[in-house]
């Protein structure tokens, strides 16, 4: 299914949801949020973080108005949530939870179908709807649109909460530990699709998570919370290399350094250029080319510029005695490698499909285009820049030692 595409949320962009001087306290004395000020940008993402009853659940409650604050005032696109009728705030709301809440006596289909359903669309409509949601969450809807609740995995049914929560278009979703009951890789699984998705839909997004890697992967900024207030509201790589406070500090973790690997984006200047020779140049012309230029390797492209793999120097001159003479193409001795990773994608994922492949190089594409590859060193290079832009904030040996261990 085509969405329409909008551009990802950028700092400045218009505000989505402000929280202005939010006080939650209950009879029994309890203040549960105390004081809380931010704004959301439309179509940020914002994690919520912080350990078990600081509030986070609070927060997204009131947005909903599942409760009601004490005192101050939340915003909704410049309007003030408590004169909005609360069934009608809802359906510009998605709500997702962990438990996901689906009717076990309706099919797949039907349950995603509920909210337009609600609203009065027509039934083929609502399905048809309900369909591309399942698609779009990575559901075939023929395959699984019958079935009901108790015939899916729990990360499926996670899906279906998605797409339940989306089916009605709104602008906004609230997710209260929506990946939190599945196990640590479909986790990760359905957090790779949810930022697919975001990265199309461009939701305005509040995340609670008890898990400060999740806030850290997903949010566009994370606040995060130590009772009952909010000790820090940044960017990822911000709260992880800059942390507020000693509490922000303790629960980002000492292996913050590492974490800031999730959330330091691979730029074009930490690229090395290796010589470059196509499939179908001569092998014996590539071989001098490598031998002039004292490089062992090349990486190999194909005639439309996409990346075939490498060959080595010595590999191209076996059986090759001087430029002009028989020893074919480069195809000829050229091996496949299809380790790549996109511009922009995260230095950890860099090192994991280093580690996946075994390989000593990754190139880096933007689309089809070679720009260049990524070695060990040039990962260590790109983590001391993104540490030093901190401003002295964390000590440059400390991300050194923790994220690169030495040969
Ligand atoms: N109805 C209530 N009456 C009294 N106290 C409450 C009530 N509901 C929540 N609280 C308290 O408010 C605080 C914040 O709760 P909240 O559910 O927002 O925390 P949380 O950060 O979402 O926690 P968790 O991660 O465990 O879900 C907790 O101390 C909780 O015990």
């Amino acid at each position: 299914m085509r969405l329409p595409g909008r551009r990802p949320f950028t700092l400045g962009d218009p505000t989505m949801i402000r929280f202005e001087h939010v006080t939650k306290s209950y009879a029994d004395g309890t203040t549960a949020v105390d004081d809380l000020s931010f704004e959301v940008g439309e179509g940020e993402l914002v994690t919520l973080v912080g350990p078990s009853g600081c509030g986070k659940t609070t927060t997204m409650k009131m947005v909903n108005r599942l409760i009601e604050p004490t005192s101050g005032h939340i915003y909704l696109d410049g309007e003030d949530i408590s004169a909005i009728d609360p069934v009608e705030l809802r359906r510009r709301i998605g709500y997702v939870i962990q438990q996901v809440g689906l009717f076990p006596h309706k099919t797949v289909l039907d349950n995603t179908a509920t909210v337009p359903h609600l609203l009065g669309w027509q039934r083929k409509k609502a399905r048809d709807r309900a369909a591309e949601l399942l698609d779009l969450v990575g559901l075939d809807p023929a395959q699984y649109g019958d079935r009901y609740p108790e015939q899916l995995s729990g990360g499926q049914r996670q899906r279906v909460g998605v797409a339940r929560a989306l089916a009605a278009d709104p602008p906004v979703l609230l997710m209260d530990e929506p990946f939190g009951a599945v196990d640590p890789v479909v986790r990760e699984h359905l957090q790779t699709e949810f930022l697919r998705l975001q990265s199309t839909l461009h939701k305005t997004v509040l995340f609670v998570t008890h898990d400060i890697e999740e806030a850290v992967r997903l949010g566009d900024r994370i606040a995060v919370y130590g009772a009952g207030r909010v000790e820090q509201f940044d960017t990822p790589a911000t709260v992880l290399g800059a942390p507020a406070t000693p509490y922000v500090a303790e629960f980002v973790g000492a292996d913050r350094g590492l974490k800031r690997l999730s959330v330091t984006p691979i730029e074009i200047g930490d690229l090395e250029q290796p010589p470059v020779v196509r499939l179908d140049d001569h092998a014996a012309r590539a071989a001098a080319r490598l031998a002039e230029e004292g490089a062992a390797w090349a990486v190999v492209l194909d005639a439309d510029g996409s990346l075939h793999g490498w060959v080595s120097g010595a590999g191209l001159a076996a059986g090759t005695s001087g430029p002009g003479e028989a020893g074919g193409e480069v195809r000829d001795h050229a091996r496949r490698m299809d380790a790549w990773l996109p511009l922009g994608a995260p230095l950890k994922q860099a090192f994991s499909t280093m580690l996946q492949h075994d390989a000593g190089w990754i190139a880096v594409l933007d689309g089809e285009r070679f720009l260049g590859v990524l070695t060990p060193a040039a990962l260590h290079a790109a983590l001391r820049r993104s540490t030093a832009a901190d401003a002295g904030h964390v000590q440059r040996e400390d991300v050194v030692v923790e994220s690169v261990p030495s040969a």
